[in-house]
């Protein structure tokens, strides 16, 4: 099988202060992965180095094959909040800009996602409550047509119901062979979706293991080993 995201030997410090350290990761084509670690750990550090937003990394990310940093962009979605914005923008607009920053960008599936997430494009930015600004978000960023998917936090402010209606889209909207990296601090309803599970703690890759490894191992499932690894009894090590 094919790796869609290699990473090797990857240090990331930033005002002399340690963040990343020593990461090697291998994702392959068609996972569907939850990136885990508690607050601080490095997860949108990690995702903005893979989406080519942040530099002065040491050590190679290849998407797709591809190292410079342009062609990086090209084939990874990263769900960028929305700060640029002026709030007073419609929604409407926000498509627009997208259509024209992003060949890959199709209107027709953003107008399927934004359906099914019930997002109204009638409204300004600052009419929108954080849980729809999410859906937003979400929406965007499943309508580009690319090799990486990056879901940073997609949850925060969600509620439960639409938490179950983002968790469809991604299993709707996820082309077969795409990667879809999805982070939280917590695994909550996404365990169910997730193919691979992959830790930061300490500023490292604590582990990277397959969802079904682990849910043969632990009875109540990836909840709890996350859990055992940060309470510090992982049985495996
Ligand atoms: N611009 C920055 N300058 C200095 N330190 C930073 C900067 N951005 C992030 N950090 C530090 O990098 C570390 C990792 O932060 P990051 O936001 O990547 O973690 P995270 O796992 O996404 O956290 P959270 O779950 O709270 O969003 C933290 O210690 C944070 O303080």
């Amino acid at each position: 099988m094919t790796n869609t995201i290699e990473i090797s030997n990857l240090t990331y410090h930033k005002n002399y202060k340690s963040i990343l350290e020593d990461i090697n990761l291998n994702i392959e084509q068609g996972k569907t992965v939850g990136l885990l670690g508690e607050n601080g750990a490095g997860k949108t550090t990690l995702m903005r180095l893979i989406a080519g937003l942040a530099k002065g990394a040491h050590g190679t990310i290849k998407i797709a094959g591809q190292d410079a940093v342009a062609a990086k962009k090209a084939v990874v979605s990263f769900s960028e909040q929305l700060d640029g914005f002026n709030p007073s923008i419609r929604i409407e607009k926000i498509i627009s800009f997208y259509e024209d920053v992003y060949p890959d960008f199709s209107v027709d599936r953003y107008n399927q996602v934004a359906g099914f997430l019930q997002i109204d494009e009638g409204l300004r930015l600052s009419a929108l409550s954080k849980g729809m600004k999410e859906k937003l978000v979400i929406g965007l960023t499943l309508s580009r047509d690319t090799k990486v998917y990056l879901l940073d936090e997609p949850f925060g402010g969600i509620d439960s119901m639409s938490r179950k209606k983002i968790i469809q889209s991604i299993i709707k909207w996820k082309a077969p062979d795409a990667v879809i990296v999805v982070s939280d601090h917590y695994v909550s309803e996404i365990s169910s979706i997730l193919d691979e599970v992959v830790i930061i703690k300490d500023r490292r890759i604590y582990t990277q293991k397959s969802a079904e490894e682990i849910r043969s191992q632990y009875a109540e499932g990836i909840e709890q080993y996350y859990e055992s690894i940060y309470e510090g009894n992982d049985m495996d090590d």
